[in-house]
C-alpha cells in the first residue's frame, strides 16, 4: 500500500479541507490533545500553521492544502495541480474610509501587511516604491491607528474593514484553497497523485454543478 503524508492547515481551512478529503475517499483523523500528527489507513496527517504548509510540502511531505495567498507569499518549490472549491476570499488594498486615492498615487506610502512579498511584487510591477510594514495579523489596526497609510489584507464578507471604518480600495487578486504536491512525490507516486487529482477535479465539477 502506498503511504502518503499530508500537511493540513490548522486554522480556518481545516474543516473544509477535511470535508473535501472525505469526499474523495480520505478520512482525516484529528490528533489527540496537543499532538500535531495523526495516522489513519496508510495516511499520516500533519497539522502545521497554514503559512507553513508549503514549507512542509517542499521539504518532503507528499501533499498539502493551504490558501493560494500563502503559496504566492512563501514561493516554495511545489506543484499546484488545482484550485479547490473553498477558502474563497480576496486580497485587497484597504484605506481609511475618508481617504480618496488610487493605488497609482501611492508612491512612498507606508503599507502594513501580513503579505510583504505579494505587496512588494504588486507595487513594483506597477513601478511604484512603497514602504512595507510587516505585521502578523489584525492588520486593520495599522490603518485605523494611522501607523500605516494603507493596508494589504484579506477581505471576505467585508465585516472587519467596515467595523474599523476602512474601505476596500482595489482588489489585487482572488484567493482560494489549493492542493499542493511535493515535486518528487509527483514522479515517484504518480499513479496515486493522478488518481487524487482526477477525484478532486470530479468533486470540484460536482460542486460547481450544484
Ligand atoms: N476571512 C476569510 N475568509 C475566507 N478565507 C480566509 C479568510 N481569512 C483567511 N482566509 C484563508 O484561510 C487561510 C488560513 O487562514 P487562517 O486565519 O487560518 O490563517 P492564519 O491567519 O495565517 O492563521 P494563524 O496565523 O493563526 O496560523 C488564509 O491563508 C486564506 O487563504
Ligand atoms: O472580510 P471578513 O469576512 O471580515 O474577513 C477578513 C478578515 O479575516 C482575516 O483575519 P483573521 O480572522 O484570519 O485574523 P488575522 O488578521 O489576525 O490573521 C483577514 O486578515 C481579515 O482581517
Amino acid at each position: 500500500m502506498t503511504t502518503i503524508s499530508t500537511a493540513l492547515p490548522s486554522g480556518r481551512l481545516l474543516e473544509d479541507s477535511k470535508d473535501f478529503l472525505k469526499k474523495i475517499g480520505i478520512n482525516v483523523k484529528e490528533p489527540a490533545n496537543r499532538e500535531l500528527i495523526s495516522y489513519e489507513n496508510g495516511y499520516t496527517f500533519y497539522f502545521p500553521r497554514a503559512f507553513d504548509v508549503p514549507v512542509y510540502v517542499e521539504n518532503g511531505v507528499d501533499i498539502g492544502i493551504c490558501g493560494s495567498d500563502v503559496v504566492l507569499e512563501r514561493n516554495n518549490e511545489v506543484y499546484i495541480p488545482l484550485e479547490l472549491p473553498f477558502g474563497k476570499c480576496r486580497m485587497s488594498i484597504i484605506l481609511p474610509e475618508n481617504r480618496e486615492i488610487s493605488f497609482q498615487k501611492m508612491e512612498g506610502y507606508k503599507i502594513a501587511t501580513k503579505y510583504p512579498e505579494i505587496t512588494k511584487n504588486f507595487f513594483s510591477e506597477k513601478g511604484l516604491k512603497v514602504k512595507i510594514l510587516k505585521l502578523n495579523g489584525a492588520v486593520e489596526l495599522a490603518a485605523k491607528t494611522g501607523i500605516a497609510d494603507a493596508i494589504v489584507d484579506i477581505v471576505d464578507t467585508g465585516n472587519t474593514i467596515k467595523a474599523n471604518n476602512l474601505k476596500e480600495a482595489y482588489k489585487i487578486m482572488d484567493i482560494s484553497a489549493v492542493l499542493l504536491v511535493n515535486r518528487i512525490t509527483q514522479k515517484t507516486k504518480f499513479d496515486f497523485i493522478n488518481d487524487l487529482i482526477n477525484k478532486a477535479k470530479n468533486y470540484k465539477n460536482g460542486v460547481k454543478g450544484h
